[in-house]
């Protein structure tokens, strides 16, 4: 479902000829549909920047980025929207509306899509069952507890039925409960195939949980990392 094939990330910064230091160095690695994944290492170790190359968001200095057998540098402009259907996304501040309800909040990406009011509602109400908030439709995310506007950000991330869906820190602002709780309803994606990866500092909560673990240090991928020449 992904696979990263020698990706190295150069952030371009002002001031410094070729840029500064790699954020991600020759990072090789796989994960299978219906695979699911922790991604962990220390501050700075890369972690955000592989999910962002992801959905699109930046785009490596080399190698490739391949999501369900689309190498992403292919990517017409056009097709780009299609692609970031397919990746659900998870943030660790959830980035919810706090002027619209829940409903509007999980809507939004559909209504970018372009689905009909109607089927916008079904899919909606689906999502938001499958997290365990059907009936809060019409309520206000600033009124939700914490461990709530995280379900509201995840009904959001699957309301397209993406195949991948990715997190990054989405349990860093919840106790450990709720951290459990949130990490359960990630597993029941996985059950359905869906392929996930969270990026995480959470190790205990990981050991708990025993999924694989990729391990970035300093842009390297310590762990989870396929040896060169794997792809001949
Ligand atoms: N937009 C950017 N411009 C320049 N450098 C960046 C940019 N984004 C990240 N970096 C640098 O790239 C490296 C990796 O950052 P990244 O955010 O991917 O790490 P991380 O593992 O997600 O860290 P954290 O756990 O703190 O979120 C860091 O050295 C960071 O300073």
């Amino acid at each position: 479902m992904v696979r990263f094939d020698r990706v190295s990330k150069r952030y371009s910064s002002p001031g410094t000829q070729g840029g500064g230091k790699e954020a991600l160095s020759s990072v090789n690695f796989e994960l299978q549909r219906g695979e699911f994944a922790f991604l962990t290492g220390h501050s700075g170790a890369g972690k955000s920047t592989l999910l962002k190359l992801m959905m699109l968001m930046e785009r490596p200095s080399r190698g490739q980025v391949i999501i369900d057998g689309q190498n992403l540098a292919r990517l017409r402009p056009s097709q780009v929207p299609f692609h970031r259907r397919k990746v659900g996304v998870v943030f660790q501040n959830h980035q919810l509306l706090f002027d619209r309800s829940v409903f509007d909040n999980v809507a939004l990406p559909l209504q970018i899509a372009g689905f009909t009011p109607a089927e916008a509602g079904r899919r909606v109400r689906a999502a938001l069952d499958s997290v365990g908030l059907l009936g809060m439709e019409k309520r206000n995310p600033i009124e939700l507890s914490g461990g709530e506007q995280q379900r509201v950000g995840i009904a959001r991330a699957v309301v397209n039925k993406p195949p991948l869906l990715l997190a990054d820190e989405p349990t860093g602002n919840l106790d450990p409960e709720l951290s459990e709780e949130i990490m359960k309803l990630f597993t029941r994606f996985q059950q359905v195939g869906v392929t996930v990866l969270i990026a995480t500092h959470d190790i205990a909560l990981i050991e708990r949980m025993g999924h694989r673990r990729l391990i970035l240090d300093q842009g390297s991928m310590v762990q989870g990392q396929l040896q060169e020449g794997v792809y001949g």
